[in-house]
Protein backbone atom coordinates (compact mmCIF):
# COMPACT_ATOMS: atom_id res chain seq x y z
CA UNK A 1 0.00 0.00 0.00
CA UNK A 2 1.53 3.31 -0.92
CA UNK A 3 1.50 5.57 2.22
CA UNK A 4 1.91 9.25 2.77
CA UNK A 5 3.50 11.34 5.50
CA UNK A 6 2.74 14.40 6.37
CA UNK A 7 5.02 15.64 8.95
CA UNK A 8 5.14 18.30 11.32
CA UNK A 9 6.96 19.67 14.04
CA UNK A 10 6.94 23.23 15.76
CA UNK A 11 6.27 25.12 12.77
CA UNK A 12 2.58 25.00 11.89
CA UNK A 13 2.47 28.18 9.60
CA UNK A 14 4.98 26.40 7.22
CA UNK A 15 3.34 24.07 4.43
CA UNK A 16 3.94 20.43 5.76
CA UNK A 17 6.08 18.45 3.69
CA UNK A 18 5.50 15.18 2.31
CA UNK A 19 7.54 12.03 1.76
CA UNK A 20 6.51 9.33 -0.12
CA UNK A 21 7.21 6.26 2.63
CA UNK A 22 6.01 2.82 3.15
CA UNK A 23 7.05 2.03 6.52
CA UNK A 24 3.09 1.52 7.64
CA UNK A 25 3.34 -2.14 8.11
CA UNK A 26 -0.19 -2.38 6.44
CA UNK A 27 -1.52 -0.24 8.81
CA UNK A 28 -4.15 2.16 7.14
CA UNK A 29 -3.98 4.90 9.79
CA UNK A 30 -0.33 5.79 12.26
CA UNK A 31 -0.75 9.00 14.40
CA UNK A 32 1.66 10.10 16.47
CA UNK A 33 1.58 12.81 19.00
CA UNK A 34 -0.70 14.61 16.81
CA UNK A 35 -1.22 18.31 17.53
CA UNK A 36 -3.93 20.75 15.82
CA UNK A 37 -4.28 24.04 17.95
CA UNK A 38 -6.81 26.64 16.49
CA UNK A 39 -5.80 30.48 18.19
CA UNK A 40 -3.56 28.64 20.86
CA UNK A 41 -5.78 25.88 22.21
CA UNK A 42 -5.26 22.55 21.50
CA UNK A 43 -8.53 20.71 20.10
CA UNK A 44 -6.24 17.71 19.36
CA UNK A 45 -3.94 17.42 21.88
CA UNK A 46 -0.46 14.86 21.67
CA UNK A 47 -3.14 12.06 20.29
CA UNK A 48 -1.86 8.99 19.38
CA UNK A 49 -3.80 6.58 16.79
CA UNK A 50 -3.46 3.43 15.01
CA UNK A 51 -5.79 2.05 12.54
CA UNK A 52 -4.80 -1.53 11.19
CA UNK A 53 -5.91 -1.98 7.44
CA UNK A 54 -9.37 -2.87 6.10
CA UNK A 55 -10.94 -2.06 10.16
CA UNK A 56 -14.10 -0.51 10.53
CA UNK A 57 -13.64 2.28 13.10
CA UNK A 58 -15.87 4.85 14.94
CA UNK A 59 -15.31 8.00 16.45
CA UNK A 60 -17.63 9.28 18.62
CA UNK A 61 -17.21 12.25 21.01
CA UNK A 62 -19.10 15.53 22.43
CA UNK A 63 -20.02 18.52 19.57
CA UNK A 64 -16.99 20.31 19.52
CA UNK A 65 -14.18 17.92 20.41
CA UNK A 66 -12.41 17.33 17.37
CA UNK A 67 -13.45 15.18 15.48
CA UNK A 68 -14.23 17.00 12.26
CA UNK A 69 -10.54 18.11 12.57
CA UNK A 70 -9.20 14.81 12.90
CA UNK A 71 -10.69 13.36 10.19
CA UNK A 72 -9.68 16.90 8.13
CA UNK A 73 -6.04 15.95 9.02
CA UNK A 74 -6.28 12.28 8.07
CA UNK A 75 -7.73 13.52 4.18
CA UNK A 76 -4.76 15.74 4.26
CA UNK A 77 -7.64 18.80 4.03
CA UNK A 78 -5.65 20.32 6.93
CA UNK A 79 -2.22 20.43 7.08
CA UNK A 80 -1.43 22.70 10.05
CA UNK A 81 -0.22 20.30 12.27
CA UNK A 82 2.39 19.16 14.63
CA UNK A 83 3.25 15.07 15.06
CA UNK A 84 3.24 12.66 12.61
CA UNK A 85 0.28 11.67 10.32
CA UNK A 86 0.29 8.37 7.99
CA UNK A 87 -2.21 7.86 5.86
CA UNK A 88 -2.82 5.49 2.38
CA UNK A 89 -2.21 7.76 -0.78
CA UNK A 90 -5.27 6.39 -2.07
CA UNK A 91 -7.45 7.94 0.67
CA UNK A 92 -11.24 9.19 0.00
CA UNK A 93 -13.45 11.56 2.06
CA UNK A 94 -17.42 11.81 2.53
CA UNK A 95 -18.97 14.21 4.14
CA UNK A 96 -22.90 14.79 5.50
CA UNK A 97 -23.52 17.74 2.99
CA UNK A 98 -22.94 15.43 -0.54
CA UNK A 99 -21.45 18.61 -2.10
CA UNK A 100 -22.53 17.54 -5.43
CA UNK A 101 -21.58 20.27 -8.23
CA UNK A 102 -24.64 21.56 -8.89
CA UNK A 103 -23.90 22.54 -12.97
CA UNK A 104 -22.49 18.25 -13.51
CA UNK A 105 -24.32 15.71 -14.22
CA UNK A 106 -24.36 12.73 -11.20
CA UNK A 107 -21.61 10.87 -13.35
CA UNK A 108 -19.20 13.89 -14.32
CA UNK A 109 -19.69 14.79 -10.35
CA UNK A 110 -18.56 11.13 -9.67
CA UNK A 111 -15.49 11.51 -11.51
CA UNK A 112 -14.64 15.48 -10.61
CA UNK A 113 -10.66 15.43 -9.81
CA UNK A 114 -9.99 12.12 -10.46
CA UNK A 115 -6.73 12.28 -12.22
CA UNK A 116 -6.04 10.67 -16.10
CA UNK A 117 -9.25 11.19 -17.55
CA UNK A 118 -11.14 8.42 -16.68
CA UNK A 119 -14.57 7.40 -19.12
CA UNK A 120 -18.14 7.71 -18.73
CA UNK A 121 -18.03 4.15 -17.77
CA UNK A 122 -15.71 4.51 -14.63
CA UNK A 123 -18.35 6.21 -12.72
CA UNK A 124 -21.27 4.18 -14.08
CA UNK A 125 -19.62 1.23 -12.18
CA UNK A 126 -19.45 2.57 -8.67
CA UNK A 127 -23.28 4.24 -9.20
CA UNK A 128 -24.10 0.92 -9.84
CA UNK A 129 -22.22 -0.47 -6.46
CA UNK A 130 -24.31 2.18 -4.78
CA UNK A 131 -27.39 1.26 -6.39
CA UNK A 132 -27.62 4.64 -8.07
CA UNK A 133 -27.20 3.19 -11.83
CA UNK A 134 -30.93 4.87 -13.09
CA UNK A 135 -30.10 8.21 -12.26
CA UNK A 136 -26.12 8.21 -13.80
CA UNK A 137 -27.35 11.25 -15.95
CA UNK A 138 -29.31 13.16 -13.43
CA UNK A 139 -28.81 16.68 -12.13
CA UNK A 140 -28.22 16.74 -8.76
CA UNK A 141 -30.85 18.96 -8.01
CA UNK A 142 -33.40 16.25 -9.04
CA UNK A 143 -31.78 13.22 -6.06
CA UNK A 144 -33.26 12.82 -2.85
CA UNK A 145 -30.73 13.00 0.11
CA UNK A 146 -30.27 9.14 0.04
CA UNK A 147 -29.68 9.32 -3.83
CA UNK A 148 -27.17 12.35 -3.26
CA UNK A 149 -25.36 10.76 -0.40
CA UNK A 150 -25.41 7.94 -2.50
CA UNK A 151 -23.88 9.57 -5.18
CA UNK A 152 -21.05 11.05 -2.60
CA UNK A 153 -20.06 7.66 -1.88
CA UNK A 154 -19.34 6.62 -5.61
CA UNK A 155 -17.60 9.58 -5.86
CA UNK A 156 -15.43 8.29 -2.95
CA UNK A 157 -15.02 5.08 -4.00
CA UNK A 158 -13.81 5.46 -7.72
CA UNK A 159 -10.64 6.49 -5.93
CA UNK A 160 -10.36 3.09 -4.85
CA UNK A 161 -9.29 4.07 -1.82
CA UNK A 162 -7.12 2.10 1.39
CA UNK A 163 -9.05 4.58 3.22
CA UNK A 164 -12.45 5.85 3.32
CA UNK A 165 -13.14 8.65 5.77
CA UNK A 166 -16.72 9.88 6.32
CA UNK A 167 -17.51 12.63 7.97
CA UNK A 168 -21.51 12.05 9.55
CA UNK A 169 -22.38 10.26 6.22
CA UNK A 170 -26.08 9.63 7.69
CA UNK A 171 -26.81 12.72 9.35
CA UNK A 172 -29.09 14.60 7.28
CA UNK A 173 -31.15 10.96 6.21
CA UNK A 174 -34.45 10.51 7.68
CA UNK A 175 -34.52 7.12 9.54
CA UNK A 176 -35.30 4.83 7.51
CA UNK A 177 -32.92 6.10 4.09
CA UNK A 178 -30.53 6.45 7.07
CA UNK A 179 -30.84 2.63 8.03
CA UNK A 180 -30.65 1.52 4.01
CA UNK A 181 -27.43 3.88 3.83
CA UNK A 182 -26.02 2.44 6.88
CA UNK A 183 -26.05 -1.24 5.23
CA UNK A 184 -25.12 0.05 1.99
CA UNK A 185 -21.86 1.23 3.95
CA UNK A 186 -21.12 -1.55 5.48
CA UNK A 187 -21.71 -4.12 2.38
CA UNK A 188 -19.21 -1.65 0.44
CA UNK A 189 -16.97 -2.15 2.97
CA UNK A 190 -17.26 -5.83 3.51
CA UNK A 191 -16.58 -6.28 -0.30
CA UNK A 192 -13.86 -3.43 -0.72
CA UNK A 193 -11.96 -4.19 2.16
CA UNK A 194 -10.71 -1.02 2.66
CA UNK A 195 -10.40 0.76 6.24
CA UNK A 196 -12.98 2.86 7.46
CA UNK A 197 -13.05 5.55 10.04
CA UNK A 198 -16.52 6.76 10.50
CA UNK A 199 -17.58 10.18 12.95
CA UNK A 200 -21.11 10.00 14.37
CA UNK A 201 -23.12 10.87 17.34
CA UNK A 202 -25.13 7.91 17.02
CA UNK A 203 -24.11 5.24 19.40
CA UNK A 204 -26.50 2.80 18.22
CA UNK A 205 -24.88 3.23 14.38
CA UNK A 206 -21.71 2.81 15.60
CA UNK A 207 -22.35 -0.16 17.64
CA UNK A 208 -23.97 -1.76 14.28
CA UNK A 209 -20.85 -0.16 11.81
CA UNK A 210 -17.90 -1.38 13.89
CA UNK A 211 -15.13 -3.28 14.64
CA UNK A 212 -13.58 -0.78 16.72
CA UNK A 213 -15.24 2.48 18.72
CA UNK A 214 -13.20 5.22 19.72
CA UNK A 215 -14.58 7.98 22.10
CA UNK A 216 -12.70 11.64 21.19
CA UNK A 217 -12.36 13.83 24.70
CA UNK A 218 -9.84 16.33 25.85
CA UNK A 219 -8.13 16.26 22.47
CA UNK A 220 -6.95 12.47 22.57
CA UNK A 221 -8.74 9.01 22.05
CA UNK A 222 -10.03 8.86 25.56
CA UNK A 223 -11.68 5.67 25.59
CA UNK A 224 -12.24 2.57 23.07
CA UNK A 225 -13.92 -0.10 22.86
CA UNK A 226 -13.82 -3.78 20.32
CA UNK A 227 -17.16 -4.94 19.38
CA UNK A 228 -16.55 -8.33 18.61
CA UNK A 229 -19.93 -9.48 16.73
CA UNK A 230 -20.60 -11.01 13.21
CA UNK A 231 -22.95 -8.91 11.26
CA UNK A 232 -25.56 -8.04 10.45
CA UNK A 233 -26.19 -6.74 13.83
CA UNK A 234 -28.97 -6.71 15.89
CA UNK A 235 -29.20 -3.57 18.82
CA UNK A 236 -30.88 -5.79 20.93
CA UNK A 237 -28.00 -8.38 21.59
CA UNK A 238 -27.11 -8.21 25.15
CA UNK A 239 -22.81 -7.45 24.35
CA UNK A 240 -24.23 -4.27 22.52
CA UNK A 241 -26.75 -3.16 25.16
CA UNK A 242 -23.26 -3.64 27.85
CA UNK A 243 -21.48 -1.49 25.05
CA UNK A 244 -24.10 0.96 24.80
CA UNK A 245 -24.64 2.00 28.37
CA UNK A 246 -20.34 1.74 28.60
CA UNK A 247 -20.31 4.31 25.61
CA UNK A 248 -23.10 6.63 26.48
CA UNK A 249 -21.50 6.82 30.16
CA UNK A 250 -18.18 7.80 28.88
CA UNK A 251 -19.90 10.56 26.56
CA UNK A 252 -21.39 11.70 29.75
CA UNK A 253 -25.24 10.87 28.62
CA UNK A 254 -27.66 9.09 30.96
CA UNK A 255 -28.83 6.22 28.74
CA UNK A 256 -33.14 6.96 29.02
CA UNK A 257 -34.65 4.41 31.53
CA UNK A 258 -36.90 1.91 29.73
CA UNK A 259 -40.75 3.49 29.22
CA UNK A 260 -43.03 2.28 32.01
CA UNK A 261 -46.53 2.27 30.59
CA UNK A 262 -49.13 2.59 33.32
CA UNK A 263 -52.53 1.41 32.93
CA UNK A 264 -55.31 2.80 34.93
N1 LIG B 1 -10.96 26.58 11.15
C1 LIG B 1 -11.19 26.72 12.47
N2 LIG B 1 -10.88 27.86 13.10
C2 LIG B 1 -11.07 28.00 14.44
N3 LIG B 1 -11.60 27.03 15.22
C3 LIG B 1 -11.93 25.86 14.64
C4 LIG B 1 -11.75 25.65 13.24
N4 LIG B 1 -12.17 24.38 12.94
C5 LIG B 1 -12.60 23.85 14.11
N5 LIG B 1 -12.45 24.74 15.13
C6 LIG B 1 -12.80 24.51 16.53
O1 LIG B 1 -12.25 23.27 16.94
C7 LIG B 1 -13.17 22.60 17.81
C8 LIG B 1 -13.44 21.21 17.23
O2 LIG B 1 -14.20 21.32 16.05
P1 LIG B 1 -14.66 20.05 15.25
O3 LIG B 1 -15.50 20.51 14.10
O4 LIG B 1 -13.50 19.21 14.95
O5 LIG B 1 -15.57 19.29 16.34
P2 LIG B 1 -16.51 18.03 16.18
O6 LIG B 1 -16.18 17.11 17.29
O7 LIG B 1 -16.47 17.49 14.80
O8 LIG B 1 -17.93 18.72 16.47
P3 LIG B 1 -19.40 18.32 15.96
O9 LIG B 1 -19.68 16.97 16.54
O10 LIG B 1 -20.26 19.39 16.57
O11 LIG B 1 -19.40 18.34 14.46
C9 LIG B 1 -14.39 23.47 17.92
O12 LIG B 1 -14.30 24.21 19.10
C10 LIG B 1 -14.31 24.38 16.72
O13 LIG B 1 -14.87 25.62 16.99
Amino acid sequence: MATELHRQVNSPEKESGQEQEDGSGGAAVRVRSLTRSFDGRAVIDNLQLDVPAGEFVVLLGRSGCGKSTLLRVLAGLDREIEGEVLVPRRKAVAFQAPRLMPWKRVWRNVLLGLPGRPGRAVAERALKEVGLDHRVDAWPKTLSGGEAQRASLARALVREPDLLLLDEPFGALDALTRITAQQLVAELWQRRGCAVLLVTHDVEEALLLADRVLVMDGGVIAHQVRVDRDRPRDIADPLLAELRTELLDRLGVRAPEPAVHKVA
